[in-house]
């Protein structure tokens, strides 16, 4: 059985994530890209789905862990009766093909060790042939091989269905497994130095870490919410995954569990504000860029999320040989929203690019072009029913949160426009409407009697994304429904201090089409802690920011929801959303500008 959420760290190359448990397990690797098929997948079945455990023989979690540094390379020790031992797992940059690199460090007395390796290509389905050669043990199915070795080479042996390893490691010695991917048809992989790797690795991460330019109380939370968005970074094209797992529930035992490895624009122009808010501007340049390219077209065939090379189709499919986390069933990958209208995006999309050209990213033509087809698109659909940033399955409706975020992308094109008369644009008409979207959205979307700005027109739901009202500019902080809203989202939106998205129970499913329930939503009560902050209430935003903190687990990570009755983490992990709130939050009780 796979571990609690919260018991796993990440590592990663950049262009793919492996989760490591307590135990020294890896449950979790796609290879070779975040959305490929996974070769470990016990983390949604059990150890016959591949897995990879190394660790004291008979031994159960580690004694110690944590990440070294500012890194992503993370050290695992165990104090046994016979001495103590570290592992230290990481994956290097890669130049070709994908490492995954465990060394086995002896620290005290004699530890004996013992190495079990079941490579599952395809999500767990297919079991490879596993043959000795050239001091390797390769595992080879269809496109997908494996090729394993150590420094020194220990012996290994096929036992059923695993390649296991039992060695001693005395204090002072080192023993390095690599295992590379690589397309079958290809010729063996290059060696990488393990050692030489880590160094690499260490300094990549270390100098990365250094550029941070938040100075404030929270550096070390900072740093590593970074490191982790940092980490969900498909490099090769500059596109940023939301979360590296697919179909962690958002409730245990529900069916609340969705493929989060693509990129969503929503979840990617959040990342990008952080990053860029704190002196990341080469990330945010390269991700400008992978936009540009992704949505080039039509922009009524805007998606709300893309492939990480810009795919656009991510067809949804169950898995039915898996088990999934916990029986939470059904296992998916591919995400049916893919084809949602969420008019929210294009505010997102437009605000990052006003703030990216605000934070001094020098401006492309193509970017502003497609700013300009937005407004054109939005002036046409924005009275239109959507499915909402929280991508509801249900029937269509009018969300003051995509209202509201329309309302932003006429503001941030109207506010470029007056920057820079020399660019070309509808000052007048996009002036107009703004106008014409504000008045609606006061008029539809506050209910006077209920004391707040509600779910959708018509309806009497909250919503916490109501709570972004005054961090979007839509109204001062101080005005009294933003007031009013703060306030009942408090009062009936929270779970022991808290915040849920909306509803809760069969509320929950009347409003998203969906059965079942889910936990409080991590990235809401960032939100909630900013308002507060935003409103005057600095001592509570900042005693909720440190409750949130104390949520992250001992290496600092954040899944998307949290169940406080069970003190237990839920959904895809670790979640960039969560890690953005995380950032936003801090500088704003450093009294930073907004970074989401
Ligand atoms: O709640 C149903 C929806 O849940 C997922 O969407 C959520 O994750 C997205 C990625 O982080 C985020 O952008 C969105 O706001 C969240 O609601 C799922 O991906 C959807 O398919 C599902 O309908």
């Amino acid at each position: 059985m796979a571990a609690l959420i919260e018991d796993y760290a990440l590592i990663g190359d950049l262009q793919t994530a492996a989760l490591v448990g307590r135990d020294g397990s890896i449950d979790w690797l796609c290879l070779p890209r975040f959305d490929s098929p996974a070769c470990f997948a016990a983390l949604l079945g059990d150890e016959d789905n591949g897995h990879w455990r190394l660790a004291p023989a008979g031994a159960g979690a580690c004694t110690r862990r944590a990440y070294l540094e500012d890194s992503l390379v993370l050290e695992s020790v165990w104090e046994t009766a016979g001495g103590a031992v570290k592992v230290t797992d990481f994956m290097p940059q890669r130049d070709r093909a994908p490492d995954l690199v465990r060394i086995v460090e002896g620290l005290s007395g004699r530890v004996e060790m013992l190495g079990v390796l079941r490579l599952r290509f395809d999500y767990g389905a297919i079991v490879p042939w596993v043959r000795r050669t050239d001091g390797h043990r390769v595992a080879v199915a269809g496109p997908d091989s494996a090729w394993l070795r150590s420094e020194p080479e220990v012996p290994t042996r096929g036992e059923g269905p695993s390649t296991r390893s039992e060695f001693t490691v005395a204090a002072g010695e080192k023993i390095a497994f690599v295992l590379t991917w690589h397309p079958s048809h290809e010729p063996r992989p290059a060696l990488i130095d393990p050692h030489e790797a880590l160094d690499h690795s260490l300094a990549d991460w270390r100098a990365w870490a250094g550029r941070c330019r938040y100075r404030g109380p929270y550096r070390e939370a900072v740093v590593r919410s970074l490191l982790t968005l940092k980490a969900l970074t498909y490099a090769p094209t500059g596109g940023i995954v939301a979360a590296p797992t697919t179909s962690l529930p958002e409730e245990i035992g529900g069916v609340r569990n969705w493929d989060y490895r693509y990129c969503w624009l929503r979840d990617s122009t959040l990342t990008l504000n952080s990053l860029l808010a704190l002196g990341y501007e080469d990330e945010a340049r390269a991700w400008r860029d992978w936009l540009v390219r992704a949505v080039a077209g039509d922009p009524a065939d805007l998606q709300t999320m893309y492939g990480l090379a810009g795919e656009r189709r991510l067809p949804e499919t169950e898995l039915p040989w898996l088990a999934g986390y916990e029986r939470s069933y059904p296992v998916r990958t591919g995400n049916g929203a893919v084809s949602q209208l969420q008019l929210d995006v294009y505010g997102e999309v437009v605000d990052s690019l006003h703030a990216a050209r605000e934070g001094g990213l020098r401006a492309k033509p193509h970017a502003w072009n497609i700013q300009r087809c937005f407004l054109d698109f939005l002036r046409e659909h924005w009275r239109e029913p959507d499915a909402g940033l929280w991508e509801v399955r249900g029937p269509r409706r009018h969300f003051v949160h995509s209202k509201v975020m329309a309302w932003v992308a006429a503001d941030r094109a109207v506010r470029t426009l007056e920057a820079d008369p020399s660019l070309d644009g509808d000052l007048d008409g996009w002036r107009a409407l703004r106008e014409e979207i504000h008045r609606e959205v006061c008029e539809k979307g506050y209910d006077a009697g209920r004391g707040a700005f509600v779910q959708s027109y018509g309806s009497t739901e909250l919503d916490a994304a109501t709570l972004l009202i005054p961090r979007t500019g839509f109204l001062p902080p101080d005005d009294p429904r933003v007031l009013a809203t703060v306030d009942a989202v408090r009062r009936e939106l929270t779970d022991d201090g808290f915040v849920r998205r909306y509803g809760d129970g069969l509320a929950h499913t009347a409003v998203d089409g969906i059965s079942g329930t889910e936990g409080t939503f991590l990235a809401c009560s960032f939100w909630l802690a900013d308002a507060l902050q935003l409103t005057g209430r600095p001592k509570e935003a900042r005693a909720l920011f440190e409750r949130l903190l104390a949520v992250r687990n001992d290496v600092g990570l954040l899944a998307e929801e949290y169940a406080p009755a069970a003190g237990r983490q839920l959904g895809n992990f670790p979640q960039a959303f969560s890690h953005i709130g995380l950032v936003g939050t801090a500088l704003l009780l450093d009294g930073a500008g907004p970074a989401h």
